[in-house]
């Protein structure tokens, strides 16, 4: 049973009945939620319950699988993202993802922030370029570090200097949602706090969600948080009440230990 799907006019991104199938298998069963920019939104759940899966079904990225197959609705800003007219290269520019491993370009570090706002045409000319340049980079926390040597590799930085280049990127092309499929997996603990500290600081600028194997890392960086189970969303609402005070057996015994 899901807790709390909490329809409002002001939800940035609203699901309903939202499924998706790899062929015949179904991975994603039946997900209603409404996510918010005011708050960071954490997806857990033992692995293989479709938290990915659904996360990449928010910008369409589930499009590049072949025969993955969405039901259901998904909507931004009220409009159907999967409607035949949508712009998807638009839409990822508006719903950003950061992934896993860090994925720079392999490009200066300069490039890797400018190459979206060219493609979008967001800057008239060089000077207006360079400022979303510094701005991006300055909001992922990555300017003073890289000041001096912009057109070095993006590649060349440490991972999770990398990572926050890439988010930087996301942030570039002016996102109203940012998706991150477990953004400090490859990242050791000092560059997985740093990441948390920009997380919180670009909260409510963006609709921010969080897929995080980490149930500490979800209590630290969410204020909401969705329990996924075989494919369902199991249960969802204010984070210290799923991880103090759950109401569904099946997130009690996730939350302790019992199973994931
Ligand atoms: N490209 C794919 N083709 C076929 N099946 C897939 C594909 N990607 C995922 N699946 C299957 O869909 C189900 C959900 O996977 P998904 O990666 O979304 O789960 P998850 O909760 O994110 O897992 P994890 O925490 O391990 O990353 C799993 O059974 C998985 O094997």
């Amino acid at each position: 049973m899901v807790t709390e799907t909490n329809p409002s006019p002001e939800a940035k991104m609203r699901t309903r009945d939202v499924s998706v199938f790899y062929g015949a298998k179904q991975a994603v069963d039946s997900v209603s939620i409404d996510i918010h920019s005011e708050y960071v939104i954490a997806f857990i759940g033992p692995s293989g319950c479709g938290k990915s899966t659904f996360l990449r079904a928010l910008n369409r990225m589930n499009d590049t699988i072949p025969g993955a197959r969405v039901e259901g609705c998904i909507e931004l800003d009220g409009e159907d993202i999967y409607r035949s007219k949508m712009d998807v290269v638009q839409l990822r520019a508006r719903v950003g993802m950061v992934f896993q491993k860090p994925n720079p370009f392999p490009k200066s570090i300069y490039e890797n922030i400018a190459y979206g706002p060219r493609i979008h045409g967001l800057a008239e000319g060089k000077s207006e370029l360079d400022a979303i340049v510094e701005k991006s980079l300055r909001r992922a926390g990555l300017w003073d570090e890289v000041k001096d040597r912009l057109s070095d590799s993006g590649t060349a930085l440490s991972g999770g200097q990398q990572q926050r280049l890439c988010i930087a990127r996301a942030i570039a092309v002016q996102p109203e949602v940012i998706l991150m499929d477990e953004p400090c997996s490859a990242l050791d603990p000092i560059a997985t706090a740093r990441i948390e500290e920009l997380i919180d600081e670009l909260r409510g600028r963006y609709a921010i969600v969080i897929v995080t194997h980490s149930m500490q890392q979800a209590a630290r960086v969410s204020q909401r948080t969705a329990f996924f189970h075989l494919g369902k969303m199991v249960e969802y609402g204010h984070t210290s009440d799923i991880f103090t005070n759950p109401r569904e057996e099946r997130t009690k015994d996730y939350i302790t230990g019992r199973y994931g």
